[in-house]
């Protein structure tokens, strides 16, 4: 027999469903009732068997999370300097990529606890990329595989040196993590030990998620992953524990132009007014600069032959956050983040394979 519910109860199942951690308080906020009548409704459903039992959450105090894209990269590499409007012989390569991905699979690499929450869709290029994500040690339980969209991808031309001439980015996809989606999986998310996002989310999920880790006081790491998409961030940054970002994303998200030293120093003094804890400027070859209430400075680019930069702001960024998972200072942690990204810029791939777990030891930054 099939039985007939009412809209309400329909509406409660489907949310449990999506989120069986959901609390009685977020469900009576989601459907516009009262606490006491989603309890009314939560015991009828029990004793109807509807509903076995509420799922009980531990906190996952080594794990951290990273938010975010999760791509197929394709790089085409040129044999001679670009020209435009014409066809440009090229060797094309293609890996996964998606600056949350990227950073998860370093961590991961470094033997860190940790998980990827992406969006992507039901097609073969996302099934394949979860099951590579799963192989390499990342829990992937809180990413879905939506039907109606393509998986997102990113195709970037390459001149001979490795550096990037023009990228392009096929990411719809990602407007799906929005506000809805961080308040539906808020409560797996808050039991994380760290959050690190990037700035794929739609402007409205950035800004959810942002508040939420400000007001249950998470500790949050944001990486934008291009000066447009950087935009997206909200204007007050109160919550962002940490800030890591190339010179085009630092002058996006200031408003200062940043052209020298001194100009990308008042840049993250500026972040630092919009409520940002820490802030890092990667700098490309030159390195990087720190800033930390009191405490600031820069730290020299490793001088490395290079094969392709693709990945490589990902890479600093996590060896930075787990450099500081390992309690080391924001400048120690940078130094393995320099260290990991000298890695990836020697090879083709957006995450190495030479990542070594033992790089964040203690006592070892001075050999790093
Ligand atoms: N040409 C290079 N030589 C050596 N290290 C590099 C080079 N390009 C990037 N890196 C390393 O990668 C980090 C991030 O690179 P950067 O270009 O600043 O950011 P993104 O990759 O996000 O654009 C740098 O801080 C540096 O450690
Ligand atoms: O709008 C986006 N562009 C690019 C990326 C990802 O960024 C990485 C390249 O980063 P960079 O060039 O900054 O090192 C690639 O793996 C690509 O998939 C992304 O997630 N979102």
């Amino acid at each position: 027999m099939t039985r007939q519910w009412g809209e309400k109860e329909k509406r409660i199942l489907e949310k449990i469903r999506d989120n069986p951690f959901i609390t009685q308080q977020e469900l009576a906020k989601d459907l516009g009732l009262s606490r006491s009548a989603v309890a009314g409704y939560i015991s009828q459903l029990t004793r109807q068997g509807e509903i076995l039992g509420r799922a009980y959450l531990l906190p996952e105090r080594e794990r951290i999370i990273c938010i975010g894209g999760a791509n197929l990269d394709r790089k085409a590499k040129t044999s001679a300097p670009v020209e435009w409007g014409t066809s440009n012989p090229v060797e094309v390569r293609q890996t996964f990529g998606g600056v949350a991905r990227n950073i998860a699979e370093n961590l991961a690499q470094l033997e860190m606890d940790v998980a990827l929450m992406t969006i992507v869709g039901q097609d073969r290029e996302g099934e394949a990329l979860l099951t590579e994500c799963r192989r390499q040690g990342m829990d992937v339980s809180l990413s879905t595989a939506l039907a109606d969209y393509r998986t997102g991808s990113y195709t970037a031309v390459l001149d001979p040196a490795g550096e990037m001439v023009l990228a392009l980015a096929d990411m719809g996809i990602y407007d799906q993590m929005d506000k809805a989606f961080i308040h539906r999986y808020w409560s797996r998310i808050r039991t994380s030990y760290m959050v690190v996002t990037d700035t794929n989310l739609s402007k409205e999920g950035l800004k959810a998620l942002l508040q939420r880790c400000r007001k249950d006081g998470l500790f949050l790491c944001v990486v934008p992953v291009s000066a447009p998409k950087a935009r997206r961030l909200p204007p007050d940054l109160e919550g962002v524990s940490l800030w890591i970002g190339n010179g085009e994303e630092l002058e996006a998200v200031s408003g200062i132009s940043v052209q020298d030293r001194d100009s990308g120093e008042s840049a993250c003094r500026r972040l630092r007014e919009k409520g940002v804890d820490r802030v890092v400027w990667t700098r490309g070859a030159h390195g990087v600069y720190w800033v930390e209430e009191e405490k600031k400075g820069w730290l020299k680019g490793t001088r490395t032959s290079v094969v392709d930069v693709t990945g490589a702001g990902d890479a600093f960024a996590a060896g930075v956050v787990a450099g500081l998972k390992k309690g080391r200072s924001l400048e120690s942690a940078c130094r393995v983040g320099l260290k990991l990204a000298a890695r990836t810029v020697q090879t083709e791939a957006s995450v190495s394979e030479e990542i070594i777990p033992n790089w964040l030891e203690e006592g070892r930054e001075e050999k790093l």
